[in-house]
């Protein structure tokens, strides 16, 4: 690689030089794993039905510059060496940037099976395992349900045509050690309904890493084959198996929820539409569950008409989908901004994986926590239309947090679980 190749940058921060001097990250492949992984050493995983990802190092990222996005990887996967995809993550929106690479070293494995061999425990976790976790929430949930509440007097002004907008909270965490990005990655992977990710973010102070759980596909291409899975609507499972199936039911026939899940339907039906044939969504939503929620689900499959669309064009197209944002797009858009006050960065993003031949994965990234060193930020959120209900869409959040939580060990309060629950 020169000078000369203008779409590649090295990954900001990255000390290492060259392919050949990147070595396997430590804790995974390494001879000697550490008893903690921090956010630095981890490559970028997924974890999903069909296959585990492990890509690690980077050789070059994707430049920032005028042209599209798309055509920017396209020219990086045109240049130099290495596997041929990208990986990495897209921000909910603008002014950040995505962040997208082209990986020193790939291996793939089917179902999530690989993934021990891939991504071996780390040794001694339980004994350096951190005992004191301060939660913080930010905002508060008091402050959190006036934001919705705000968000439905907006919405019944008619205000910009406003039908929807998802509104998130997150948990500021502090734990007393480093917390192993390993041991989180493995603990959610657990989980079969949902697609567990790591992926290593650009960091100018201490590392970061962005892990998650996701149960949302946003958009699949294998050749001229498009599926997306939207979710919307949503109900905390419950223990006991009666309550769990009561919970269902009212969730698959809750107005309130399928008017949410259809705004998200519609909407990427809109996109794929012009650039697709055979559209193919069934009449109605269908229950989809992970370990801690109910959700409504429906999935979507198309034939592309124009095999250069790849699957991170298709990804561009369709993100934010009312899933994360609301509708219309750019008006929900704005109301985030100001009644969430804070910037999302990769939170409601999407993370995954395209090749130089256009196949690939973007799941939507929520279920999520951005790890740095002793620090965590959880994220939630729960989309508001009318009817919606200030304490329930508070109490939504709660449910999301929990898979991130458990798998960490605590409570929304801190306080450790006993091992039965985490
Ligand atoms: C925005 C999130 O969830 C989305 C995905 C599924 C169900 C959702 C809901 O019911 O509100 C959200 O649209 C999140 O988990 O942070």
């Amino acid at each position: 690689m020169t000078a000369s190749h203008g779409a590649m940058r090295r990954r900001a921060g990255a000390a290492r030089t060259d392919a050949t001097e990147v070595a396997p990250a430590a804790g995974f492949g390494a001879a000697a794993a550490p008893s903690v992984s921090p956010a630095s050493d981890m490559p970028f995983v997924l974890v999903g039905a069909g296959e585990t990802l492990v890509a690690g190092g980077a050789l070059s990222s994707v430049a920032e510059g005028p042209e599209p996005l798309g055509a920017r990887v396209r020219q990086l996967l045109a240049e130099g060496e290495g596997p041929d995809l990208v990986v990495g993550a897209l921000p909910f929106g603008a002014p950040a940037p995505a962040h997208l690479y082209r990986p020193a070293k790939l291996s793939r494995h089917p179902g999530r099976g690989g993934f021990a061999a891939a991504v071996p425990s780390p040794r001694r976790a339980e004994s350096v395992r951190p005992v004191r976790w301060q939660v913080t929430p930010e905002p508060t949930l008091a402050a959190y349900q006036a934001a919705v509440a705000a968000a439905l007097t907006r919405m019944s002004q008619g205000g910009e045509g406003l039908r929807k907008i998802v509104l998130s909270r997150s948990l500021k965490i502090i734990a007393d050690r480093l917390i192993d990005a390993t041991a989180l990655l493995r603990a959610l992977a657990q989980d079969e309904s949902v697609t567990a990710f790591c992926v290593p973010l650009p960091s100018t102070g201490a590392p970061r890493a962005l892990v998650g759980a996701t149960p949302e596909l946003l958009v699949s291409r294998r050749g001229a084959r498009v599926t997306s899975h939207p979710l919307a609507g949503s109900s905390r499972r419950a223990r006991e198996a009666g309550a769990d199936h009561a919970a269902a039911q009212a969730l698959i026939g809750s107005e309130k929820d399928r008017r949410e899940h259809r705004e998200v339907v519609a909407a990427i039906l809109d996109q794929l539409a012009p650039h697709c044939t055979d559209l193919a969504v069934p009449g109605e939503p269908e229950l989809t569950s992970t370990a801690s929620m109910w959700h409504l689900g429906t999935p979507i499959t198309g034939r592309l008409r124009d095999a250069s669309l790849s699957a991170l064009d298709l990804a561009l197209l369709l993100h934010p989908t009312p899933a994360v944002c609301g509708t219309p797009r750019g008006a929900a858009a704005r109301a985030i901004a100001e009644l969430e006050g804070y910037e999302r960065g990769f939170y409601a993003g999407a993370v995954g994986w395209c090749e130089a031949s256009g196949d690939g994965d973007w799941h939507v990234a929520i279920r999520c926590a951005e790890l740095s060193g002793r620090e965590a930020r959880l994220y939630a959120g729960a989309g508001i239309v009318a009817g919606s209900d200030p304490a329930a869409e508070g109490e939504e959040t709660s449910a999301k947090f929990a898979a991130l939580l458990t798998a960490l060990g605590i409570d929304e309060n801190g306080i450790p679980v006993a091992e039965d629950r985490a």
